[in-house]
């Protein structure tokens, strides 16, 4: 096992003398080469857990261990097992992404640091063309690309990435995932804190949903979906706003994103959901609709959010 979080809670201080419990006894454990990804609102507590995991913050409960070393007592060495993309943008002013990345993997690796490797990383990325740009002139995206290969220039037993696709363009995404998933052939494991459950679904071995501090769930994203699996999913896209009680009573549960409306329905449901469809289609009162199996996304949303209500 690369990390063992057992009972890990975490408590802040919040206004009038009142306590945010930020992480509530959460127990988790990450295996070498394996992929787990961490999803949740925000001010779920994803951060909180990093930070406890590098030895930034110390647990108020529980106990984080490392390679079968407590953190607690070794946040150093903790710091150097893992390597972490933040979320927050990496400042590289005046720094190209080949001397940012070169930085960080004479940092990391010393006389060990590897160009090829670097060169390696911006083909696989497409970077080519600006990794000699000075990084204030540089898109978000770019950025975003050159803060992960910072991350895993040199990478340690345990690499966190926090939401290292934001801003990245669909090709390049994909490049990105085929990385991340060469990291672990040689047994490095991979933290994935995100808020794109759909991303995360096709990308990582294991997710936990966390809300407000603790674990809804945890397990394959197969095991997941087998909470809800004999539901489906029915995505429609209202061309007006639609009321409660204009909604049919087979629909298990609702929620609106948009001009879109997201049911889980019982399979034998299926014929009357699509008749009822075609007949709102017919009416001008939706643009179009589609039937699929659940998805993480469904479970996330039937986790997090008030069941059977539109939100
Ligand atoms: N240093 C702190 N002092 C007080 N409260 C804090 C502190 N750090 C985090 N919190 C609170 O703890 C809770 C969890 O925050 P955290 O940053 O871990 O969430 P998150 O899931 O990473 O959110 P996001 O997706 O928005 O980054 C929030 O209510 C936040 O306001």
């Amino acid at each position: 096992m690369i990390l063992d979080v057992n009972g890990m809670t975490k408590v802040f201080p919040g206004p009038d003398k009142t306590k945010i419990k930020a992480n509530d006894r959460l127990t988790f454990h990450i295996k070498e080469g394996e992929i787990f990804g961490l999803l949740g609102h925000n001010g779920a507590g994803k951060t909180t857990i990093v930070n406890q995991i590098i030895g930034l913050l110390t647990p108020d409960e529980g106990e984080v261990t490392l390679l079968g070393k407590s953190v607690q007592e070794s946040p150093t060495r903790a710091r150097s097992l893992c390597s972490v993309q933040p979320q927050s943008q990496v400042p590289l002013g005046f720094l190209t992404p080949a001397q940012a990345v070169t930085l960080m993997g004479k940092m990391r690796a010393g006389k060990r640091f590897d160009p090829k490797r670097m060169e390696m990383l911006f083909e696989s990325l497409d970077m080519g063309e600006w990794i000699n740009k000075e990084g204030q002139k540089l898109s978000g995206g770019v950025r975003r690309l050159t803060a992960f290969c910072m991350g895993v220039i040199s990478p340690g037993k345990l690499v966190i990435l926090d939401e290292p696709t934001n801003d990245v363009d669909p090709v390049r995404r994909r490049y990105l995932w085929q990385v991340i998933r060469e990291l672990t052939n040689d047994g490095t494991s991979v933290i994935l804190v995100t808020h794109n459950v759909v991303e995360a679904e096709k990308a990582v071995d294991r997710i936990a949903i966390l809300d407000k501090g603790k674990f809804l769930v945890q397990g394959t994203p197969s095991e997941i979906k087998s909470s809800i699996s004999n539901l489906m999913r029915m995505e429609i896209t209202l061309n007006r706003e639609f009321t409660d009680s204009e909604l049919p009573n087979w629909v298990h549960l609702s929620h609106r994103k948009g001009s879109q409306l997201l049911f889980s329905i019982h399979p034998n449901s299926a014929p009357l959901a699509i008749n009822w469809a075609g007949e709102q289609v017919d009416k001008g009162l939706v643009a179009d609709y589609s039937l699929s199996p659940t998805t993480i996304e469904d479970v996330y949303i039937e986790l997090t959010s008030r069941k059977g209500q539109v939100q």
